[in-house]
């Protein structure tokens, strides 16, 4: 039986490769929908490709140039509207939500409040809403699949059975490009620097977040939530070669890992077939030609973003959403050439210090914190 299935972020790393895994069994899954921001070039080259019956695009411009490129006629809708709407398509067996920043949150909700599955590769989402996102699943009994590599890792290495007797989970980190850089170095990357990713070919925001380890500190809130785990039973390892993609170690002592070539398409294609192994013909790891595993503490002085998410996950609440929002708009202003790289945790920090937490919130709540949280962000940096 094939998979139906909806994209959202289809022309972004992500999305290019779940389509890449979409094409490699090509009678095991049907797109439903695609959705994209500004590209339409590769969004129609997409459609053209795999023939949606919807589509979704970020403004009514890019729609109307989109519409004159397809060979054969879809339905189009636009902006975050568009995205809820084909979220909530009927008949879908996954939607693949890899948008990034919080515009994953409210289509990612009305997903799963519609009873669909969600494979989610958008870690915001998770960030600003855990509680909203992961009561919601709950409610529904809904399948809430990460893609991200390391929760990917941890979700494959989680024995059900023994949640109880989990000792802690080391989520491992790359480190970026700057593992070795001094303080007074970090200060005077440019964005061209920072977008040279060691190890992964991603997207620009979530590139430039890898860089200070506050991709990092996401992903500790992602695990926080995703797997409800207390964040004194998290912790960060140091794993430049990206190798083994996470663990979790029990209390008997043992360890279990995830380990493999850094390729998403991995991760992706097991959120595809979930809870199925299928055979594909991705790179190997071959252990007789790898490098040494090295592991190594993270430097938190150097890195302050990182030590920021975890006082913000267990200050709890709307902190998280303020962490992200801030984050957001830093990471923008730095891609911008507005402020040095070490600018980013120093405005995060700030807005969290301004922000009074609400305890329990609202989706409305929590879209509110977030707009609060970029303009303070913004404010602040215009004291620079
Ligand atoms: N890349 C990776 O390897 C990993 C990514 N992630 C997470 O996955 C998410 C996606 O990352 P990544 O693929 O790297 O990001 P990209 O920036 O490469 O892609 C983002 C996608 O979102 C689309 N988009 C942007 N704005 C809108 C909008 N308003 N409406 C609809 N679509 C929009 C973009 O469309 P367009 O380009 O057409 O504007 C693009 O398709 C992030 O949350 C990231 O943290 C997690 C683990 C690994
Ligand atoms: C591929 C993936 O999951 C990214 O989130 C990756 O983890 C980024 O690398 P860092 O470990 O450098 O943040
Ligand atoms: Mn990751």
């Amino acid at each position: 039986m094939t998979k139906r299935i909806v994209l959202l972020g289809s022309t972004g790393s992500i999305g290019r490769q779940v389509l890449d895994v979409v094409e490699s069994f090509p009678d095991s899954f049907e797109i439903m929908a695609l959705a994209a921001g500004s590209n339409t070039d590769l969004l129609a080259e997409q459609i053209n490709k795999h023939r949606p019956k919807f589509v979704g695009v970020g403004s009514q411009e890019s729609a109307v140039i989109l519409k004159d490129r397809l060979k054969e006629p879809a339905e189009i809708l636009t902006g975050n509207e568009g995205l809820v709407h084909l979220a909530k398509l009927s008949g879908i067996d996954l939607v693949i939500v890899a948008v990034s920043g919080i515009i994953g949150l409210v289509p990612t909700l009305a997903a799963l409040d519609s009873g669909t599955s969600v494979a989610l590769a958008n870690k915001e989402t998770i960030v600003a809403g855990g509680s909203l996102v992961l009561e919601k699943a709950q409610q529904k009994g809904v399948p809430l699949i990460p893609v991200d590599s390391e929760h990917s890792a941890i979700f494959q290495c989680l024995e059900q059975e023994n949640k109880e007797a989990v000792d802690k989970i080391i989520l491992t980190a790359s480190g970026g490009p700057f593992l070795t850089y001094t303080r007074e170095q970090l200060a005077n990357v440019t964005p061209e620097m920072a977008l040279k990713h060691p190890r992964w070919q991603m997207g620009a925001k979530i590139t430039i977040d890898s860089a200070g380890l506050i991709n990092k500190g996401l992903e500790v809130i992602e695990a926080h939530w995703l797997f409800q785990v207390p964040y004194e039973k998290i912790e960060v390892v140091i794993h430049p070669q990206s190798v083994v993609h996470s663990m979790v170690q029990y209390g008997d002592g043992s360890v279990l890992a995830q380990l493999g070539c850094p390729d998403m398409r991995i991760p992706i294609q097991y959120a595809l077939t979930y809870p199925e192994r299928w055979y594909n013909k991705f790179p190997r790891l071959n252990f007789l030609e790898t490098q040494e595993l090295t592991f190594q503490r993270p430097d938190y002085k150097k890195f302050p973003g990182l030590a920021l998410a975890y006082q913000a996950g267990k200050t709890g609440g709307s902190m998280t959403a303020v962490y992200n929002a801030a984050n957001e708009v830093a990471v923008e202003m730095f891609l911008q050439g507005k402020i040095n790289f070490t600018r980013i945790p120093e405005i995060i920090e700030s807005v969290m210090t301004e922000h009074h937490p609400l305890k329990t919130f609202t989706l409305e709540d929590i879209l509110t914190v977030d707009s609060w949280a970029r303009t303070a962000a913004r404010k602040v940096t215009e004291k620079y």
